[in-house]
């Protein structure tokens, strides 16, 4: 035994401001507990995406909504917009609010309502996260399924029971952490491409998270643990662009080929945002209906669309001190709900058009 009390401060913790106490999942779940209806709603909707994915369904996946979600209320509003059109269009589209909470960012910048909820770098990470499930139960209790990214390894541990579909973000499609999350994830799970475009990566991750794995993480209780997965059998790529965009045809074929080389379903969802709009959003419109004409024209392996959208289009800097506008994004510029209704629907009459084709 050594007769002096070691230093840890010496080596240890030389960059860390603070370390403050985090609540458990346990402890969320017991305040904020899902009712019957919500969990009902997300193992059907879980099924039914996983229908689409495998084939016994020939619906559109669509994952639309925000590209962060920065207000209850809004959110909400936007929730019951969707909603409307989601009944109107069930025979075609599989509809699914995008509710993401975490945003990776390429250098610096707001990282989400459950990092900082109150925008202003207090970063209150316990109101974040029960905040964020509250959302999620409001929205499931009008009937909406809901999706996110799963960028914190932790996180899902709070949330992802109220989740049906999840994605991994580009900058993190190659991480192994966030493959072995996946392979452990209870819902479908999208990979994006690189952000180069490299769709290999993507292709990469689904054989890593469709198998087992053992890694390390956090209990319900808190408690750190060793997890075992099964694996993920329900996982796709987005093709969301790159250097170049990559929804066309010829890009469909590319994937759907290189998919196929790695023994995997040959099927996309088209992120008809990000690099694919080139950040404009409006160009999503103009993606949406390359993606709508490719699946008139009998394309199967299109199984899904993923739109950024908003109450109000475009977006708006978080500037400390300055009223924020009414339903506008505060990170990549979204379409308004206007303009997003008629891409909708464009979206379930390729569907209508693809069932007449026999395809
Ligand atoms: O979807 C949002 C953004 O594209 C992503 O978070 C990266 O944002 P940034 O390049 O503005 O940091
Ligand atoms: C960050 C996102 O996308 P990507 O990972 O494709 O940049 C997103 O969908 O919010």
């Amino acid at each position: 035994m050594p007769s002096h009390t070691q230093d840890a401060t010496r080596t240890n913790d030389i960059r860390m401001r603070a370390v403050r106490p985090l609540l458990t999942p346990a402890l969320l779940q017991e305040w904020l507990p899902a009712p019957d209806a919500a969990l009902a709603l997300v193992e059907q909707s879980r099924a039914g995406i996983a229908r689409v994915l495998h084939g016994e369904d020939d619906r559109l996946i669509a994952v639309v909504g925000p590209c962060s979600i920065h207000d209850h209320a809004q959110a909400l509003e936007y929730a019951q917009r969707l909603k409307a059109e989601a009944d109107a269009l069930a025979g075609e589209l599989l509809m699914v609010m995008r509710v993401y909470f975490e945003k990776p960012r390429t250098t610096v910048g707001w990282k989400g309502y459950i990092n900082d909820p109150r925008m202003d770098g207090s970063y209150a990470i316990n109101d974040g996260l029960q905040m964020a499930r509250r959302l999620l139960l409001d929205v499931l209790a009008l009937g909406l399924p809901v999706g996110t990214e799963f960028l914190d390894l932790l996180s899902p541990q709070f949330i992802s029971d109220l989740v049906s579909w999840g994605a991994i973000g580009a900058r993190t499609t190659e991480s192994q952490s966030h493959r072995q999350l996946a392979s452990g994830l209870s819902c479908p799970v999208g990979f994006k491409n690189g952000t180069d475009g490299g769709v290999k990566v993507a292709a990469d991750a689904i054989v890593a998270a469709q198998a087992p794995h053992a890694f390390i993480g956090m209990t319900q209780m808190g408690q750190a643990a060793i997890f075992e997965t099964r694996g993920n059998p329900d996982c796709h790529v987005i093709l969301r662009g790159g250097k170049a965009p990559n929804y066309s045809a010829a890009d469909v074929q590319a994937a759907c080929q290189l998919l196929a080389q790695a023994g995997l379903r040959e099927q996309v969802m088209i992120d008809c945002s990000h690099a694919n709009s080139a950040k404009q959003h409006r160009r999503q419109i103009d993606v949406a209906a390359d993606v709508a004409a490719q699946i008139a024209a009998g394309e199967r392996r299109i199984t899904g669309v993923m739109i950024e959208s908003h109450l109000n289009e475009g977006r708006q800097d978080i500037t400390p001190g300055q009223p924020l506008q009414h339903g506008v994004s505060v990170t990549d510029a979204c379409l308004s709900w206007q303009q997003t209704a008629p891409v909708l629907r464009q979206l379930a009459e390729a569907v209508k058009a693809r069932r007449k084709r026999g395809a």
